[in-house]
């Protein structure tokens, strides 16, 4: 890696408490961090949380200090999580994998409110990431042949994620997520100038849409994905203190207001700066890698998968500072549109 990153090694003592309090947790009627209950229910195990840890997580959510960090140590037990299956709605439901979960959940409480979107995995907020036969070439975290282009995590929605979470639960391969931080480029004046204005549409990543379009074709939500693919808003890619910009982009789904060779030339130059300043994080098994959603985008290698149940297998959540400014959804709402 270029940039030396927050990293945070569990000691031992800290996976006895959180052994402990993963094991507190499951032992209540709200134990599974798929469903959104579990994070109202179980807020009380966030303040039991190893002091070390929550001070970790709390100054990387305050301070802002860098565009990902990491958290080491946490086990995990190849034997007992069951292979990796061969799509995300396929796996074995092993207690080991619902340990797992339950610590990414209580990491991404620390950081805020962990939520999730009714157009991707049903709804569930703790996500697999493995290869899908069929999805080889594709533009999503399913793709293995072809290389995950940077984007930020949905970056057509305003309600998008501050934070990505990605937990290691099998990565034999080392097939390593590629991270490029805002805060390294050097950008002349007037790129900047044309990537601050509303010159550019977002489109939704396919997943939002094919996998409703799939599975419950009348679902409510897909009407509303697919008004964002048919008429987008226009948006800017650097926005925020101009000294310290944040970021907003997904180069595969996105396309100038019309045409503008200015701004599309401004959007080049952006993408080549963020190519020649990535890093490469390898999120192994009990690696927990944390993206800031608004400085860094992210993509991941190409890889060739076997489908015979030791691919690649990642847990993803992602987590909002502030549900409450997505206003049309209902109140306490974890599963946005
Ligand atoms: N350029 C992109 N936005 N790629 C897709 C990102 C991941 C996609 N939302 C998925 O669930 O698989
Ligand atoms: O597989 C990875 O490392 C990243 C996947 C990803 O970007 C996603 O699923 O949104
Ligand atoms: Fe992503």
């Amino acid at each position: 890696m270029t940039t030396a990153w927050p990293r945070y090694e569990l000691s031992d003592a800290d996976v006895a408490a959180l052994t402990s309090i993963v094991d507190t947790v499951r032992a209540t009627p709200y134990a599974d961090p798929r469903q959104p209950d579990f994070y109202d229910r179980n807020r009380f195990a966030v303040r039991q949380l190893p002091a070390g840890l929550w001070e970790f997580l709390d100054d990387f959510r305050h301070s802002e200090p860098a565009a990902g960090c990491t958290v080491h140590g946490f086990p995990v037990d190849d034997r007992l999580v069951g292979p990796t299956p061969t799509h995300w709605d396929a796996e074995q439901s092993e207690a080991h994998v619902t340990e797992i979960e339950v610590f990414l959940a209580l990491c991404g409480m620390a950081l805020g409110e962990p939520f999730t979107w009714e157009t991707l995995q049903g709804g569930r907020l703790v996500q697999n990431i493995v290869p899908i036969p069929g999805d080889e070439a594709r533009q999503n975290g399913h793709g293995s042949e072809a290389l995950l282009e940077f984007h930020t995590e949905d970056a057509f929605h305003p309600s998008r994620c501050d934070y990505l979470l990605l937990f290691g639960v099998r990565n034999e391969d080392k097939v390593a997520t590629t991270v490029a931080s805002v805060r390294e480029l050097a950008l002349n004046p007037a790129d900047v100038e044309m990537l601050t204005q509303r010159r550019y549409h977002i489109l939704p990543d396919d997943e939002h849409i094919r996998q409703l379009t799939l599975r419950q074709p009348d679902h409510p939500a897909l009407k509303l994905v697919e008004r964002m693919r048919d008429a987008p808003e226009p948006v800017a890619v650097l926005f925020g203190d101009p000294a310290r910009p944040y970021l907003r982009i997904d180069l595969p789904f996105m396309r100038c207001v019309g045409n503008d060779p200015v701004a599309q030339r401004a959007l080049d130059a952006l993408h080549t700066q963020l190519l020649a300043n990535q890093d490469d994080v390898v999120v192994e098994r009990g690696t927990l890698l944390i993206v800031d959603n608004y400085q860094a985008v992210h993509g991941r290698r190409s890889f060739r998968a076997r489908y015979d149940g030791t691919d690649r297998w990642l847990k993803k959540l992602t987590v909002s500072r502030n549900l409450r400014a997505s206003t049309e959804f209902p109140r306490g709402s974890r599963v946005l549109v």
